[in-house]
């Protein structure tokens, strides 16, 4: 992937970035991207809430951050969360690549680690902006340690992937049911494939 951004894609350009991953991962090889459907539904959210603070919960390679950083306004920021040093190497790379790096900070680790930390290294006082990409069986987990590190405001917006495929059940009937949250469901499909998945956008009412 890192290799067909190098070759196909312009440094300092984040739109080619994507293009070019999307290209990689629809012709060669599958990859676990939020990917260019979903995308643009992260994208029209993104507008939307214009965050000054950012989480981003499993870079992974990296797709997603650039997608988030190239869109925030001058002056915000993008916290993002990897747990596989291999995965954080390259997205370091791919995110230097987009020209993003200056809006966006890479921490590695557990999330369960790392999210009671933020406030304290990073000087973050609460989120706007919280996607949820990352192992589907922390969504929840990861959610109520957010409120309880009190990193939620009222209106912060979680964007969570994969609600259908692989699916995140209990995340689902908690932000559906709870009513701290109003939450909606957009729905779209799986990252280069047919099959259906869809973004569940739950609003934190305080
Ligand atoms: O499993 C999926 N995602 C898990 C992602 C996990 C990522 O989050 C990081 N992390 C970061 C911090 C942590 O604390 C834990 C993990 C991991 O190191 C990995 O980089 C998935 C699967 C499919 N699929 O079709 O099968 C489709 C998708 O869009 C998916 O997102
Ligand atoms: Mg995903």
């Amino acid at each position: 992937m890192l290799k067909a951004v190098q070759k196909n894609a312009t440094k300092g350009d984040p739109q080619s970035v994507i293009s070019a991953i999307d290209h990689y991962c629809r012709n060669k090889e599958w990859a676990m991207n939020v990917g260019d459907d979903k995308g643009l539904i992260l994208d029209s959210v993104l507008t939307e809430v214009n965050p000054s603070a950012a989480l981003e919960l499993g870079t992974y390679c990296g797709y997603s951050t650039v997608r988030i950083a190239r869109l925030l306004s001058p002056g915000s920021k993008l916290i993002t969360v990897e747990f596989n040093p291999a995965f954080a190497a390259v997205a370091r790379q791919i995110i230097a690549y987009a020209g993003l790096q200056d809006k966006v900070t890479l921490v590695e680790g557990p999330s369960g680690d790392l999210i009671p930390k933020l406030r304290e290294r990073f000087g973050v006082k609460s989120f706007d902006f919280v996607f949820l990409d990352h192992w589907k069986d922390r969504y929840l987990l990861d959610t109520k340690l957010l409120e309880d590190c009190g990193l939620l405001q009222k209106g912060t917006v979680l964007l969570a992937d994969n609600v259908i495929c692989p699916g995140t059940p209990e995340y689902l009937k908690y932000v559906r049911s709870s009513p701290r949250y109003e939450s909606r469901y957009y729905k779209s499909n799986l990252e280069y494939t047919k099959l259906e998945d869809g973004l569940e956008k739950s609003v934190f009412l305080g």
